[in-house]
């Protein structure tokens, strides 16, 4: 009885094989090009449990998204036009979220020496029509947030629903690349250096969208920091 009991608890603190492989491909795709996407990457039973935890809540846990620093924070239906709802791990969707995101801050930091400190994260509800133009989570030397991570929650979301994510790789990049915001689909991005916007979709969108930060006293809520 012990030992099985030792088993199960190991399999709740040690990423299995699967994910171990989507770190490790997370961790070359930043080495090599400051981004990552993979579709269909999040840990199945994790992503169905999210899913079940957005359909419990009611949308008056959702807040309109804002801009600017916490406390000058701003409604601009100019930028974007979601609503939000900040993950505290107060359910066990949340929690379990959490733990996997600290997993791969701690695997990050083993193979990139990122020095990912904390992490922060919301769900996003875009309703049909809303957007998040192009803007940057990050600006150099102003914020202590290094790495963005979104993924989604989307079942049989189809190439008529629209609504992708467009990641450009530079400023000057107009063109970008469009990634479909699908269930299980895993995005990273280094914060600083990839633009990127919401195109407005054709029905509703879930998303968790976090980032990583460093350990500096600058510590207050960036959302994004203008
Ligand atoms: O939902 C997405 O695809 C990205 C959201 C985003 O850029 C943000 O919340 O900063
Ligand atoms: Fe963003």
């Amino acid at each position: 009885m012990g030992s099985v009991e030792t088993e199960s608890m190991a399999a709740i603190s040690t990423p299995s094989l699967e994910t171990s492989f989507l770190f490790q491909k997370v961790a070359d795709d930043l080495r090599q090009q400051g981004y990552s996407i993979n579709p269909n990457a999040l840990p199945y039973e994790l992503s169905q449990r999210l899913l079940e935890q957005l359909h419990l809540m009611s949308s008056s846990e959702f807040d309109t998204a804002g801009i600017g620093r916490q406390q000058d924070h701003m409604v601009n239906n100019f930028v974007r036009t979601d609503e939000i709802c900040w993950i505290d791990g107060s359910s066990s969707a949340g929690e379990q979220w959490l733990v996997w995101a600290s997993e791969l801050r701690e695997y990050l930091n083993s193979q990139l020496f990122l020095g990912l400190f904390s992490f922060e994260s919301h769900f996003a509800h875009y309703a049909p029509g809303d957007f998040y133009k192009r803007h940057v989570d990050a600006f150099k030397g102003e914020s202590n947030r290094v790495l963005s991570l979104v993924v989604y929650l989307n079942p049989d979301w189809l190439p008529e629903d629209e609504g992708e994510l467009v990641l450009y790789k530079d400023e000057t990049d107009l063109e970008g690349t469009k990634v479909t915001p699908s269930f299980g689909t895993v995005v990273a991005f280094l914060s600083e250096e990839f633009p990127h916007e919401v195109l407005p979709a054709a029905r509703d969108r879930y998303s968790i969208a976090g980032w990583y930060r460093l350990n500096t006293s600058q510590a207050d809520r960036v959302d994004p920091p203008r």
